[in-house]
């Protein structure tokens, strides 16, 4: 049985309708794809997920109701919370579909914490998107209440908060992960890029970040020894000259080839370029090949290889 690593992306989950009906519906779909994904494959699946517009629509609730004697919850607790929300949607998903298949999967959703430094540069360069986008006068407002938040353009697409993103490092329950892994259970962890804490001594505390999704995949992998790291998104391929006349289609390419494209800025910073990144990174550590691809391919993917599949040089 093949061990493999999914992270899925925004995509997976929300659609236009941030409500949790819309976004359990979408989770559907998504599970439907993953559960044809085990039956055709003899797989073992564990599963990471986005957090990005749940952790900042969560926030932005907590601080519209926040008063003395019911405050709003710091970032790394609303992080928890969308760990919560979403790896329940899913668990339930996975069940639903995988009872339709007649697939016997033991799924279970696990609070995951994520090991950071805290003088990790990210947090004096705030990058990752979260929370709805803005226009421009909606921005000015909010500059107005909230002087502290950094907005920036997100890839054309308006304006969004972002906040500190730093590397993962370790995994807190690794070992728990490996021994529920090991027993053929379904996980879903890391979700929301897991929960950012720093060690001081016995000490474990939250702190106020969002990890990259497609970063702490790619230690999970790392992690349970996974055969492969699929990080799911919108596109089928990766592409060179991303939305000009001349784009082109990845379809096998060797990690030293990807550095290059990354050294010559293919990949927009916030989006392509961190699952880039992710993939070269696991396939150099592991030996194994990491892959790029949409949702809605993951199964073709397992038929004829295609998708952006970044080989170990
Ligand atoms: N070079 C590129 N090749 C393909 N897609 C790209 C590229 N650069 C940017 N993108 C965009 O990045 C998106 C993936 O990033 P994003 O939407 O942030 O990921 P996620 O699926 O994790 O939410 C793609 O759907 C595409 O719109
Ligand atoms: N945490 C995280 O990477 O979320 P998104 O994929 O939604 O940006």
């Amino acid at each position: 049985m093949k061990r493999i690593i999914v992270a899925l992306g925004g995509n997976a989950i929300l659609t236009d309708d941030p409500s949790a009906q819309a976004q359990q519906a979408a989770l559907m779909k998504t599970a439907d794809y993953l559960t044809e994904f085990i039956a055709k494959g003899d797989i073992q699946l564990i599963i990471t997920h986005g957090n990005g517009p749940q952790v900042g629509n969560l926030l932005l609730q907590e601080l519209a109701g926040s008063t003395k004697s019911n405050p709003a919850m710091p970032l790394d607790t609303v992080g928890a919370m969308t760990q919560g929300e979403i790896g329940l949607w899913l668990a339930n998903a996975l069940n639903i579909c995988a009872k339709r298949r007649q697939l016997s999967l033991n799924v279970a959703t696990m609070l995951t914490r994520i090991v950071v430094d805290e003088h990790d540069n990210a947090f004096a360069h705030p990058s990752k998107p979260i929370g709805p986008f803005y226009n421009e006068e909606e921005v000015a407002e909010i500059e107005k209440e909230h002087s502290d938040w950094q907005i920036v353009e997100d890839a054309g697409r308006g304006f969004r908060r972002v906040v500190p993103s730093p590397k993962p490092i370790s995994v807190m329950e690794a070992q728990a992960i490996n021994t529920l892994v090991d027993n053929d259970v379904t996980l879903i962890a890391g979700g929301g890029g897991g929960v950012p804490v720093v060690k001081a001594g016995a000490e474990v505390h939250g702190v106020e970040a969002v990890i990259d999704k497609d970063f702490s995949a790619a230690k999970l992998a790392e992690l349970v020894d996974a055969d492969e790291l699929i990080i799911l998104t919108a596109v089928k391929y990766v592409t060179l000259n991303y939305q000009q006349p001349n784009q082109k289609d990845l379809h096998e390419v060797r990690v030293s080839q990807m550095k290059e494209y990354l050294a010559d800025n293919q990949f927009a910073s916030g989006s392509m370029k961190p699952k880039v990144e992710a993939a070269i990174s696991y396939a150099e550590s592991t030996g194994h090949k990491a892959i790029i691809t949409s949702l809605d391919n993951v199964s073709s993917y397992l038929k004829d290889g295609d998708g952006t599949v970044i080989v170990p040089d």
